[in-house]
């Protein structure tokens, strides 16, 4: 379990993070989103206690990182892949790592095999594909059998069939009741890995919400109907809900499909099509980071209430 508290970062006269309250409970895959820049890789440096917070803390199993006693094996963590020693192997890595964590050298071979490494422990890092590096990574991550999780954007440099493998992965460790945060700009991607997700931007939590459920809300209830009665149908759906999309066709928005459905059949009127639109995950945090930036300029103080 991660939680963090009126979390707050400011470098210089910006704030980087601002008021960031969650939870993020074991069992499930917790995406973290935001467009580059938004704040995440701050977010997880301050949980990890990299980053001290101006205000608010950041707690792991209800204490801070730094009170931990065996953060290695509490806590596993990929924040830049790139972090590594070329010249070393992927096995003289982690043994390194692991001794550093009082981890047996057996579990080294184990972690390679877990991340499709199990091969290239003896070639140097150098020779290694920005995939195979994020795949070390994660392989570090493991070492020390944590019970909590959390990947900065792990899936970058992963090719297709990587992003498939790492996808299984996260979800095989959150079955496994482990607490599995993962950060990534890339919305789609999640939409298929993670469970429940946490939008931020600008430093700011947009959302909080299952997948199913932020891909719905976004799609604001945009429903199609075809019916030849569609002058009518519009007159009877609540005023400005119902566009003419052409002849025959009607965009209705604000409404679910059973209330169109609902409100047709109360008036006798047939309908040829009904179709509810689902947002794709993309369109769901594209319309939520659009309306903040809506709010920014004209009304600082509502955006406040709107939290
Ligand atoms: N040490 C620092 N000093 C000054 N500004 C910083 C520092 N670290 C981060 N920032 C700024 O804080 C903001 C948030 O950065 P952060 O890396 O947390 O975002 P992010 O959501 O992880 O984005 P990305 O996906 O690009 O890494 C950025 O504008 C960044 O320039």
């Amino acid at each position: 379990m991660i939680e963090a508290r009126n979390l707050t970062k400011r470098y210089g006269a910006r704030t980087v993070v601002e008021d960031l309250t969650f939870t993020v409970p074991p069992g499930r895959v917790t995406g973290f989103l935001g467009p580059n820049g938004a704040g995440k890789s701050t977010t997880l440096r301050m949980i990890l206690g990299l980053d001290a917070p101006d205000s608010g803390v950041a707690l792991v199993h209800g204490v801070p990182y730094a009170s931990l006693a065996a953060p290695l094996r509490e806590v596993g963590a990929l924040l830049d892949a790139g972090a590594v020693h070329p010249g070393r192997t992927a096995h003289a890595h982690l043994s390194w790592l692991a001794r550093a964590g009082g981890i047996g050298s057996r579990r080294v071979g184990e972690v390679l095999e877990l991340v499709g490494l199990g091969g290239e422990g003896r070639r140097r890092i150098g020779e290694f594909s920005l995939g195979m590096r994020q795949r070390l990574g994660v392989a570090a991550a493991l070492l020390g059998d944590p019970a909590v999780l959390l990947l900065d954007e792990p899936l970058n440099g992963l090719d297709a069939q990587g992003i498939v493998w790492l996808r299984v992965l996260l979800r095989d460790l959150a079955a496994q009741g482990r607490t599995v945060f993962v950060s990534s700009h890339l919305m789609n991607e999640m939409e298929a890995t993670a469970d429940h997700v946490l939008v931020i931007d600008s430093g700011r939590l947009v959302a909080d919400m299952g997948v199913g459920e932020l891909t719905r809300r976004a799609a604001g209830g945009r429903v199609t109907v075809a019916t030849p009665r569609w002058a009518e149908l519009a007159a009877v759906l609540p005023e400005g809900s119902a566009r003419v999309d052409g002849p025959g066709r009607l965009t209705v928005t604000g409404l679910d499909a059973a209330a169109v459905g609902e409100a047709a059949a109360r008036h006798g009127i047939a309908l040829h099509e009904l179709v509810s639109h689902r947002s794709r995950l993309e369109d769901a945090f594209l319309d939520l980071t659009r309306d903040l930036d809506g709010l920014r300029p004209h009304a600082a103080a509502d955006s406040e209430e709107e939290r």
